[in-house]
């Protein structure tokens, strides 16, 4: 049994979201909570025929509570996309709701900025004593994406079998593709001008949907698609399944700081998936020199959104 919910579901992520679950056989029951729309929106996916019961709520009557009651997973697409300082209000309140009411789910955090909202939940955790580093993940999943999509367009092969790590965070220079340790080797003719190209194309990739939409927003379908197969992952490996790695941002401890040689307290790393969250963090692995350029530029602003998220909650004087 898996109760997956969606808060912020009613939105351009959160209703192909919640489609994408809802067809998940693996997830029994679906729980959608947003300030509009969740009743429609639930009535229309409980006509799909999966096994998934399909409830949707609204902020009155306790509706956030009824939405996490048992929720196993939580993700969060609750937000305004590019509006900068707007999401931190709504993602330290959405936290607050599941650490009262389900402080032991998985909480798959997509909401930008994501290197900040990250250590925004953190600390609302910390605050209600129920942080556990192993169950906290900022969805960097679209990044990985991104990278195979493009990989596979140079290599012309099927981008469904491309594996690129990316690492660091989820914004402009902290987007860090590994490329030299993708699955399907660049070609020997792609110069060093083709691979920043490149590089810039998947750091960048969220500018190129949100020029293309032209003031109508920014990614919402691929997001969908890669907080699906994220949050897919999750229950596999929650289910037993063994070997899942995937690149996401998470939180470090001492030995984490030290496995990745970063001096962050979040980072999205390679991890290896478990049946409590986070089994391990990976190593970077070996890097070109050129990496190593982008890791070291990733860091002082990895480290200035990280703090920046910290600092709302343990500065904020309002009761949580
Ligand atoms: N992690 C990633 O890779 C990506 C993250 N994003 C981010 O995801 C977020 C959502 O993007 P979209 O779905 O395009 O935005 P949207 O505006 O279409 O949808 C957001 C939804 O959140 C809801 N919402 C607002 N305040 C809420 C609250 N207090 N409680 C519950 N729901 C609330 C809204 O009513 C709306 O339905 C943005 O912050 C965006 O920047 C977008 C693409 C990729
Ligand atoms: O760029 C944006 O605003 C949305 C986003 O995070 C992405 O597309 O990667």
């Amino acid at each position: 049994m898996v109760k997956a919910v969606v808060l912020g579901a009613a939105g351009g992520i959160g209703q192909p979201l919640a489609l994408l679950l809802k067809a998940n056989p693996a997830v029994t029951a679906l729980g959608l909570y947003d300030i509009v729309n969740t009743p429609g929106v639930a009535a229309d996916l409980s006509h799909i025929s999966t096994p998934a019961k399909v409830e949707g709520y609204l902020p009155p009557d306790d509706g956030l509570a009824k939405t996490l009651k048992g929720a196993d997973i939580v993700v969060i697409p609750a937000g305004v996309p590019r509006k900068p300082g707007i999401n931190a209000g709504i993602v330290r309140d959405l936290a607050t709701g599941i650490a009262k009411h389900s402080p032991k789910a998985f909480v798959l955090v997509i909401s930008n900025p994501v290197n900040s909202t990250v250590p925004i939940v953190a600390e609302v955790f910390k605050k209600h004593g129920v942080f556990d580093p192993k169950r906290l993940f900022g969805v960097t999943t679209l990044d990985v994406v991104r990278a195979s999509t493009f990989v596979g367009e140079i290599t012309k092969s099927d981008p469904t079998g491309v594996v690129v790590p990316v690492v660091g965070g989820h914004s402009g220079v902290t987007i860090v593709p590994l490329l030299s340790q993708s699955s399907h080797p660049l070609p020997s003719s792609f110069s060093a001008t083709d691979l920043d190209a490149l590089i810039n194309r998947i750091q960048f990739g969220g500018d190129e949907v949100v020029k293309a939409k032209d003031g109508a927003g920014s990614a919402t379908l691929s997001m969908a698609y890669a907080g699906a197969e994220f949050a897919s992952k999750v229950v596999r490996a929650v289910k037993g399944e063994q070997g899942i790695v995937a690149p996401t941002f998470v939180h470090l401890d001492a030995a984490a700081k030290k496995t990745l040689g970063v001096e962050l307290d979040f980072f999205s790393a390679k991890v290896e998936l478990g049946s409590r969250g986070v089994k391990t963090i990976l190593p970077l692995g070996e890097l070109t020199d050129k990496e190593k350029g982008l890791i070291a530029a990733a860091v002082p602003e990895l480290k200035t959104s990280i703090e920046k998220g910290e600092r709302f909650i343990t500065e904020s004087t309002q009761k949580l």
